[in-house]
Parts: C-alpha cells; sequence; structure tokens
C-alpha cells in the first residue's frame, strides 16, 4: 500500500530526508517549499515525486508531515496546520528542527485532530545549506532524538521510528527540556563561540592585517561552524535563548578561571588544564556522527608536495570510493602534512582505508 509523505521545507535536512526516505517501498513524496527555485530543483532532482503549491496542499493527503523549516517558521506552520487544514485521520506530524520546547508548546494543538505531533531532530548535517547540498546518507550512524509529548504519545513515536528506520540514524527517546539542555552545550552554543572567534579575528584584523592569512588549521576547524545558515541559527538562539544565557553564564566562569591560571603562570597548572581538557576530548565517542562530527575522515601523512594529494585522490577515484572533502590540516615544507580526507559514510571510510593502505605506504588512521 502507498504511504504518502509530505516535505514541507526543501533544503539541505528536508532535501535528505526525503531521499532517505524513498528507500521504503511504495512511498509517494509531495514537496513544498516556500523558495520556487528550490521546489523545481527538488523536482529534478529526484528529491519528491510531485510539488505543491502550498504547504497544506502537501499536507492534507499525507500519513507523516515533516516540517523541515527554520525553527520560527515551523511552529507558525503548525499554527496554521491546527487550525486550518483538513488532516488525514492518524497522520504523524513532526519536525527536524534544532530546538524543541518551544515547537513542543505547540504540540498539543493538533489533540483534538484525530493527528499526532512527534518532535525530531537528526543530529547530523553541516554548515552547508539548500537543496544541492541533500544527501541521502546524511543520517547514518547519526542520533535522531524524538521528542513524544506525553505517554500517550510514545504509540505514535514507535510507529514514527518505525517509519525512520530507513535512514539507519540511531534513534533515542528525550523530553524537550532535556534535549535542548544537551544540545545547547554541544551544539548551540559551539555556534555563538565559533562566530565570536571570528569576530574576534576580524576586530584584530584592523590592527594586524597579516592575522587573517595565518588563520589556518586550528583556526579553521574550530570556526568551521561559522559559516552556518544565519537566519536558521537566528531562530535557534531565540528559542533556546534560555539555556544559552546559562551556558554564557558558566563559560564566563570558566574564562575567569582560565585567566587566573594564565596569569598565575604556573607551568604545571597550565599543563594540567590542557592535559585534562586533551584526556576528555580524546575520550568523546567518535563512532556516532554526532551534531559536531559531519563527516568521516581519514588522516593521511603525506609529504608536502601537490603530487601526493592527486595521488591518494587518484588512488580513491579509480577504485570507485566517493570522497566528499580533502583538504590539509597542517603543510610545513619538508616535513609531513596531514591530509584529511572525508567520507559520506563510515563503511566508505573502512574501504578507504583499505584500499590506500593496499597501494600507498603512508601513515592513515582515523583520528
Ligand atoms: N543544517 C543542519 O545541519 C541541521 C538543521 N536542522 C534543522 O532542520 C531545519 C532545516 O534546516 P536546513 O535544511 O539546514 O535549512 P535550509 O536553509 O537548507 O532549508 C530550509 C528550507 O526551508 C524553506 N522554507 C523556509 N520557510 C518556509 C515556509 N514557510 N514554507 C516552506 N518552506 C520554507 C527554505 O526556502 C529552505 O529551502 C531547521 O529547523 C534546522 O534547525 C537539524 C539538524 C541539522
Ligand atoms: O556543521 C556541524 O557540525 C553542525 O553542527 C551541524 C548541525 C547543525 C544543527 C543541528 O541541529 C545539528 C547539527
Amino acid at each position: 500500500m502507498e504511504t504518502k509523505l509530505a516535505v514541507i521545507g526543501l533544503g539541505l535536512i528536508g532535501g535528505s530526508m526525503a531521499l532517505a526516505l524513498q528507500r521504503h517501498e511504495g512511498v509517494e513524496v509531495a514537496g513544498y517549499d516556500s523558495d520556487e527555485r528550490t521546489l523545481r530543483e527538488a523536482l529534478h532532482l529526484g528529491i519528491i515525486h510531485s510539488t505543491a503549491e502550498t504547504a497544506r496542499q502537501a499536507a492534507e493527503p499525507a500519513d507523516y508531515i515533516f516540517f523541515a523549516t527554520p525553527v520560527n517558521e515551523t511552529i507558525r506552520l503548525m499554527k496554521q496546520a491546527s487550525a486550518e487544514w483538513s488532516l488525514k485521520p492518524g497522520v504523524i506530524l513532526t519536525d527536524t528542527g534544532s530546538t524543541k520546547t518551544s515547537i513542543m508548546e505547540h504540540a498539543g494543538l493538533f489533540r483534538e485532530k484525530d493527528a499526532v505531533f512527534v518532535g525530531g531532530h537528526p543530529m547530523a548535517g553541516s554548515h552547508k545549506s539548500g537543496v544541492r547540498a541533500a544527501k541521502e546518507h546524511l543520517f547514518e550512524n547519526a542520533y535522531y532524538l524524538l521528542t513524544p509529548a506525553s505517554g500517550k504519545d510514545e504509540a505514535h513515536a514507535r510507529r514514527l521510528e518505525n517509519f525512520l528506520k530507513v535512514t539507519k540514524a540511531k534513534l533515542a527517546v528525550v523530553t524537550a527540556a532535556e534535549h535542548d539542555a544537551m544540545t545547547a552545550v554541544v551544539s548551540h552554543f559551539p555556534h555563538l563561540v565559533a562566530a565570536s572567534l571570528v569576530r574576534r579575528l576580524e576586530d584584530e584584523s584592523v590592527e594586524h592585517p597579516f592575522a587573517r592569512e595565518l588563520a589556518a588549521g586550528g583556526f579553521r576547524d574550530l570556526t568551521r561552524i561559522a559559516s552556518s545558515n544565519p537566519d536558521m541559527w537566528r531562530d535557534i538562539t531565540l528559542q533556546n535563548r534560555d539555556e544559552l544565557l546559562d551556558q554564557l553564564d558558566l563559560w564566563q566562569q570558566e574564562m575567569e578561571a582560565v585567566r587566573a591560571i594564565v596569569e598565575a603562570g604556573d607551568p604545571d597548572e597550565i599543563r594540567r588544564f590542557y592535559d585534562g581538557a586533551r584526556a576528555y576530548r580524546d575520550a568523546l565517542p567518535l563512532k556516532s556522527q554526532g551534531a559536531l562530527f559531519s563527516s568521516f575522515d581519514l588522516n593521511v601523512d603525506i609529504p608536502d608536495n601537490p603530487g601526493a594529494i592527486s595521488e591518494i585522490t587518484g588512488i580513491l577515484a579509480k577504485a570507485g570510493i566517493s570522497i566528499t572533502n580533502v583538504r590539509i590540516v597542517e603543510s610545513r615544507a619538508d616535513v609531513f602534512g596531514i591530509l584529511v580526507v572525508s567520507f559520506q559514510t563510515a563503511d566508505d571510510r573502512e574501504l578507504g582505508r583499505v584500499c590506500l593502505a593496499e597501494n600507498t605506504s603512508y601513515e592513515i588512521y582515523i583520528s
């Protein structure tokens, strides 16, 4: 029997969701995006089977409705859907938003409509946005958090979980409050810090214009997420404002403590500070594709010459293993640099590792 799916918002996440859910046999995906070009492209790229002229038109016949719009827009659509749309009895509505408390405060709007809203957040993505960045594999191995409103909704959450299994994400149920507290620490606050570090460099560059030329390696790694979509992050910041304010207070305390350590100038204490952070960071789970790990990387020690990069990419291309990115994190004349090769899935990375080990003598490792 055909299952009808409506995806509202066809950017990176909605597009990827539509592609991943097409792995189900007999799923018919109708899409709507307020941006006409995105809608046309989604159809052209096979991300959706049909376009709708309004969100309502896509949603009314659907068995599952996904809102993959910026979070403030999702709340606006939820209000409209509950007040005006004629939804199919038994429909499950869900979203992909990075925040959950405000959204779940509106889930009750569907209670009298024989419809259930179960919050969702696939914790994979990148600083890229838009339909062209959509990938069927995006959610594989990533955590996908679900926030059913109450015990009564858990049966519906299980139905949604079953539907989402084809994404190969790791599904977990949490409360909206737990969700927002945890994502504030691992995702939302780091975005604020990354943006602030970039702004600090911009200020510094007034006096030292050369500083921006030196912003390589670590600085670029640490601030990649500052290239994210500002509209999306405005909405997230507004919806998770209280948690972010708490994090800012705690960060100020942390910075005071760091300041005291630096001011005291005790070498042992300074080393203990770095060592503690390194030990905790190195023990973080790497297998999962959490919010801060958006690709599967392989590090290859290569000599610092352009031939080495094309050698590696050539070997992988010949073996038909697709890569999503290559970059050098450290490169100095006459020493070995580290080439970071990113893959779409853990399986591709393993194939790449074996292939490079067989065909080169470079040291290869997963950091
Ligand atoms: N980018 C990421 O890495 C992740 C984002 N999310 C969440 O998923 C949602 C979507 O994010 P992305 O796909 O990255 O954003 P995106 O910017 O790539 O796509 C959003 C799409 O929604 C459309 N849109 C905006 N208002 C609309 C409306 N009223 N009706 C229909 N379409 C509308 C836009 O035209 C755009 O195509 C956001 O809530 C975000 O917080 C969740 C996990 C990861
Ligand atoms: O680019 C990155 O590493 C991210 O942080 C991606 C991301 C953005 C928003 C989310 O809600 C979850 C993941």
